[in-house]
């Protein structure tokens, strides 16, 4: 592990309204490069926040964001997307893909954005693909590949450019047990083999035990963390125990969304 990726320090959000909304509580939060960090907690409990506000799409209210040292929000709106466009990339969980692309277009995307020369972009693509078991499909329309293709071909794109954070938003909270796992273990094989930090919100144990440490916040504030040193059955177990004490009714920690 080599120096800090992440450094979020006293950060306060609160939304703005009649009646404002206080949704993260003085958050301390460091992520070292190399590392795979998942957040949890129940629902309500501040994590999208928290991922808006690491991944620039929305400000602190106050505290700080720091990126490789560089806090991001001094920079114009126009940096600012700049920023987020080279040094972070983005797993969702409703995968946004552009369906007019192919599976090579949309991985290239980052890409193609700044301009890189044609013939590179086509032998980064091939590896990228390669890695991730998608060569067959690369000339396929979004539309004519599975959940968990398309799961593996936005994990492509967010890495292809190789930024210095990936952020996953439930990563695995439209695929079916076989390809959550199965897109979990590549999230895990890139971070240990192209040393990619990664920083996931997941609702979901099983992806969960797939991280180093996991954070969990309750009520906008850290509650607790986890670290992993066992196998990955004790680890699940472990972060299942600490669901339970974390609170919140079964639904709420239900990896299933309403
Ligand atoms: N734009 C907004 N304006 C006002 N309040 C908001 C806004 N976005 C979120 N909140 C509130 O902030 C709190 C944290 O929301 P957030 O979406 O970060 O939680 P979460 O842990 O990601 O929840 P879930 O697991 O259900 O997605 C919630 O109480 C939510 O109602």
């Amino acid at each position: 592990m080599g120096a800090e990726v992440l450094q979020v320090k006293g950060l306060n959000k609160i939304y703005p309204g009649k009646v404002p909304f206080h949704a993260l509580h003085h958050i301390d939060l460091s992520v070292a490069a190399g590392e795979f960090v998942g957040i949890m907690g129940p629902s309500g409990s501040g994590k999208t926040t928290l991922l808006n506000v690491v991944s620039t799409i929305d400000r602190p209210t106050s505290g700080q964001v720091l990126l490789s040292g560089e806090d991001p929000f001094r920079l114009s709106s126009e940096g600012i997307a700049r920023f987020r466009r080279r040094e972070l990339g983005f797993v969702f969980q409703a995968f946004n893909l552009l369906d007019t692309m192919t599976v090579r277009e949309n991985i290239l995307l980052p890409l193609t954005l700044e301009g890189t020369d044609i013939g590179e972009m086509m032998k980064l693509a091939d590896a990228m693909a390669k890695k991730l078991g998608i060569t067959g499909i690369l000339d396929k329309r979004t539309y004519e590949i599975s959940g968990g293709q398309a799961q593996r071909t936005a994990i492509a794109r967010a890495l292809i450019h190789k930024p210095k954070l990936v952020l996953a938003d439930e990563p695995t909270g439209n695929l079916d047990s076989k390809a959550a796992g199965d897109v979990m273990a590549l999230m895990s094989a890139l971070n240990k083999e192209e040393g990619a930090t990664m920083l996931l919100v997941t609702h979901d144990a099983m992806a969960a035990s797939y991280c180093d440490r996991i954070v969990f916040i309750k009520d906008g504030r850290t509650y607790s963390e986890l670290r992993r040193n066992d196998s990955q059955e004790i680890f699940y177990q472990d972060i299942l125990n600490a669901l339970s004490q974390l609170g919140g009714d079964r639904h709420e920690l239900s990896p299933v969304r309403v």
